[in-house]
């Protein structure tokens, strides 16, 4: 048989969203892949030629770039950030929404107008979407990287700003921030390696339809 087909599903918050959609689309895992306390980082599924892989939300964009998996579920932010070339997003799976935005801290963006800025320095776990997107608008952004918890950059002075997601804004409010521009909606993104799309087609093109549909149906119940 042929090696199995390989899906990579971040850890986190899109597993939960995406567990009824893999079953949707025929894809039943083993029971270990949604417990959380498992070590285990590979998984079967009820088809014998397809199995999942559990990793960093970042990281699912990179194995599949790389064609070590041949699919994926990953954010829009993610694909934004590393805009890989072998990677294919056909299908929109309407979960993990949020956005991207610029928050500073309430004091700050009292008597402040972005489209007066022409430097900017921002806290960030986007460095190049950030960039991209500032010098579009003519800014100069340095970018100061981060892995997790921006918020808290602007209070001890690390950067004057972060990038980061909200969705609710409670924690932007909890640590004294508001969002002063919106970067880009985000939601999460099936991804085929552009390469196995074609070499592999007779079983991803099949799985693709199925998302496409599992979509559809979720959609309109
Ligand atoms: N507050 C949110 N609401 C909705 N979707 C979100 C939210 N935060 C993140 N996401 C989506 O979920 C993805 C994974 O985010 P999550 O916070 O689970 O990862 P993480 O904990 O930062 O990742 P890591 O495993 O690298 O620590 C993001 O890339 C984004 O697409
Ligand atoms: O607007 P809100 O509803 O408050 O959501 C926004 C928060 O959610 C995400 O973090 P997450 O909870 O995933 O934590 P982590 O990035 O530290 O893993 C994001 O990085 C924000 O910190």
């Amino acid at each position: 048989m042929a090696d199995p087909i390989i899906i990579a599903v971040p850890k986190g918050r899109i597993l939960e969203e995406a567990l009824p959609l893999l079953e949707k689309a025929g894809i039943v895992p083993e029971a270990a892949f949604a417990d959380p306390d498992s070590r285990a980082l590979r998984f079967a599924t009820n088809r014998a030629d397809i199995s999942l892989i559990r990793v960093r939300a970042f990281d699912v964009a990179t194995f599949v770039a790389h064609g070590a998996a041949q699919l994926g579920l990953v954010g829009s932010d993610v694909l934004m950030e590393f805009d890989y070339s072998e990677i294919y997003a056909p299908v929109d799976l309407d979960i993990g929404h949020c956005r991207v935005s610029v928050a500073e801290p309430v004091a700050m963006a009292a008597g402040d107008d972005p489209r007066e800025w022409s430097h900017v320095r921002v806290a960030t776990k986007y460095p190049h979407l950030t960039k991209r997107h500032f010098e579009a608008r003519g800014v100069q952004a340095e970018c100061v990287k981060l892995n997790g918890a921006m918020e808290i950059a602007p209070v001890l002075g690390l950067a004057g700003r972060i990038v980061d997601l909200v969705s609710s804004g409670r924690t932007l409010k909890e640590n004294g921030l508001v969002e002063v521009e919106v970067i880009a909606q985000v939601s999460t993104r099936l991804i085929v390696n552009r390469a196995a799309f074609k070499t592999r087609a007779a079983i991803i093109g099949p799985l693709v339809e199925a998302f496409r549909r599992a979509v559809e149906v979720r959609d309109a119940a």
